[in-house]
């Protein structure tokens, strides 16, 4: 595998505000990968850099092994999907359909037209006119259709309905199976897409704090239930990542266990449940649950 994008010693700073600060990373190809965290974290600016569209203050971006700004090379094999996105006035969805081979030169007309019945878009009524969710199925097919090497989708469902996020997450994996790229995804459902992301990002205040493979960091934590007694000494030496306390009951969050490790917390009466991506990346960036989920 190579990488499609490596970052160096990144950071970038609007006056008085460090939006992305000093990230080093690369993102193999042909990845799904999730850029995860809180608002305001940074995952925009860091997107907005990758592509080329905003000058970083320090450090090196490479994609595909060149810099992005202004470079026809790299941009030509880029899609990024924000929610921002404008069109010219006048537009409908058939002008951004029929001009996307211009800019996106691995389009797949007879795919998109499938995702336009998919997603149920009116093609003939200008895009000003168009509701929330039907601006965001146009960046999804855009997305999705472009094929392009290496494609972003900053938070693509705003709007998209239960039904329409499953439409989404299902033709892009199985378009990703039959036309490998590098997606990079951003989002706060991450319940949702966990099952689709091989590799996870997540942004803390500019800080990348995780740079791991989805597999491994699904199994790097464990919950242990039990009386509290039995918890905390089980938990006594152990890194704990978040602690819930209900009358004598407690439920701990701790890393790894191994084998034995585990043995001897059942023998100690106590029970194990694996902890979702959602709860872990929740629990590293100190979010309470709730918060978190009324966020998306
Ligand atoms: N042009 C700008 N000028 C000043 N501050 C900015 C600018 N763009 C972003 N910021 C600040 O940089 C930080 C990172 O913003 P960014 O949009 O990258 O976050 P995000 O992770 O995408 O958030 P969200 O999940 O809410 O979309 C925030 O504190 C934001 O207010």
């Amino acid at each position: 595998m190579s990488a499609v994008i490596e970052v160096s010693g990144l950071s970038k700073r609007f006056k008085n505000v460090t939006a992305v600060d000093d990230v080093d990373f690369s993102v193999e190809e042909n990845t799904i990968c999730g850029l995860l965290g809180r608002n305001g974290a940074g995952k925009t600016t860091l997107m907005q850099l990758l592509t080329g569209q905003d000058f970083a203050t320090r450090g090196s971006i490479r994609v595909f092994g060149e810099t992005p700004v202004e470079n026809r090379n790299v941009l030509q094999r880029v899609c990024f999907i924000k929610e921002s996105q404008k069109y010219p006035e006048e537009f409908t969805a058939k002008h951004v359909f029929r001009s996307a081979p211009w800019f996106f030169p691995n389009w797949d007309a007879e795919f998109a037209g499938r995702l336009i019945d998919d997603f149920r878009v009116p093609l003939t009524r200008r895009i000003k006119k168009l509701s929330r969710g039907q601006l965001s199925s146009i960046g999804v097919i855009l997305g999705l259709a472009s094929r392009a090497p290496l494609t972003f989708f900053d938070e693509p469902y705003l709007g998209l309905d239960a039904v329409a996020r499953q439409i989404f997450y299902d033709r892009l994996l199985a378009d990703y199976a039959a036309h490998p790229r590098t997606v990079i995804l951003s989002t706060h459902l991450i319940d949702e897409v966990s099952n689709l992301l091989e590799h996870v990002f997540v942004i803390d205040e500019g800080r990348l704090i995780i740079d791991q493979d989805a597999d491994s960091l699904r199994g790097s934590a464990v919950t242990v239930v039990g009386t509290r007694a039995a918890v905390d000494a089980f938990v006594a030496r152990r890194e704990v990542l978040h602690t819930d306390h209900l009358g004598g009951l407690a439920s701990v969050t701790v890393d790894r266990l191994s084998q034995s490790e585990r043995v001897e917390a059942t023998e100690a009466g106590l029970e194990l449940s694996p902890v979702s991506l959602q709860q872990l990346v929740v629990q590293k960036t100190n979010i309470p649950h709730q918060e978190f989920e009324q966020s998306a």
